[in-house]
């Protein structure tokens, strides 16, 4: 049976690197995908990967109907084996009802990929419409760590290492960006006190928490 899976994690996580061995594999077997993302960090069109590997894609717009997408694809002779969507969090609700219905009607297999919640750990609305159609939702893997060593389960959003909970829903960008507005995965423990890993280095270097010679 045709499933929709949503492969979902912190960023940095190995998903899109996970989408792109789904790729990869089922195309060595002569299998043909249709590969959707939206702003990816590569630029328009592209699925990457921290590892390096990029493929092409197809950029989906605010109010593409991803459904009549692969229907005109098909009906024009394109072939569709399966479906992989990278960074599923930033599609709209009804473009994964869409998703779904190509599982349903169309009989073909959709990989979906996304982190879940966003800075303020609130879900995005098509990581929560995945959650809520999906067949199978399935954690990655390789877990990505917070600074103290525990499994990173939510996304920090830093400007100057700093965690901020005000902006945007939605603002591309990268873990390891120290100067400008980055991201940080964090465990939740210190996604609740803040503390990445710049404030964590700097109270510890602070005399404040400096262990008190006793007289
Ligand atoms: N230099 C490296 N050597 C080995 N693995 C790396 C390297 N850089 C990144 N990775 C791996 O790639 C993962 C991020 O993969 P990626 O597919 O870009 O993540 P996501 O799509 O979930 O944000 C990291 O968790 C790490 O395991
Ligand atoms: C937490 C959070 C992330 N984003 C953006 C940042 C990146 O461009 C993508 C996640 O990509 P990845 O391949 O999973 O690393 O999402 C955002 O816009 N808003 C957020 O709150």
């Amino acid at each position: 049976m045709p499933e929709l899976v949503f492969f979902s994690g912190t960023m940095d996580c190995g998903k899109s690197t996970l989408a792109l061995q789904i790729e990869h594999n089922r195309s060595a077997r002569g299998l043909q995908g249709m590969i959707f993302t939206r702003d990816d960090r590569a630029g328009e069109g592209k699925l990457s990967s921290r590892l390096g590997l990029v493929t092409d894609a197809v950029e989906v717009a605010d109010d593409q109907d991803l459904y009549a997408y692969l229907v005109e694809h098909l009906s024009q002779g394109g072939r569709a084996d399966y479906v992989i969507a990278d960074e599923a969090q930033f599609l709209a609700p009804g473009q994964i009802d869409q998703l779904a219905r190509v599982v349903d009607e169309l009989d073909i297999d959709v990989f979906a990929f996304g982190i879940t919640t966003d800075f303020r750990s609130k879900l995005f609305p098509g990581s929560q419409r995945l959650v809520e159609l999906a067949d199978r939702v399935e954690v990655l893997q390789v877990e990505a760590l917070c600074w103290c060593g525990a499994r990173a389960t939510h996304n920090a959003r830093t400007i100057g290492g700093e965690m901020v909970v005000e902006g945007a829903q939605v603002v591309v960008g990268d873990v390891n960006q120290a100067e400008d507005v980055g991201y940080e995965v964090l465990c939740r423990r210190h996604h609740r006190r803040r503390m990445t890993a710049a404030t964590a280095r700097a109270s510890a270097l602070s005399p404040d928490v400096l262990p008190i010679a006793s007289a």
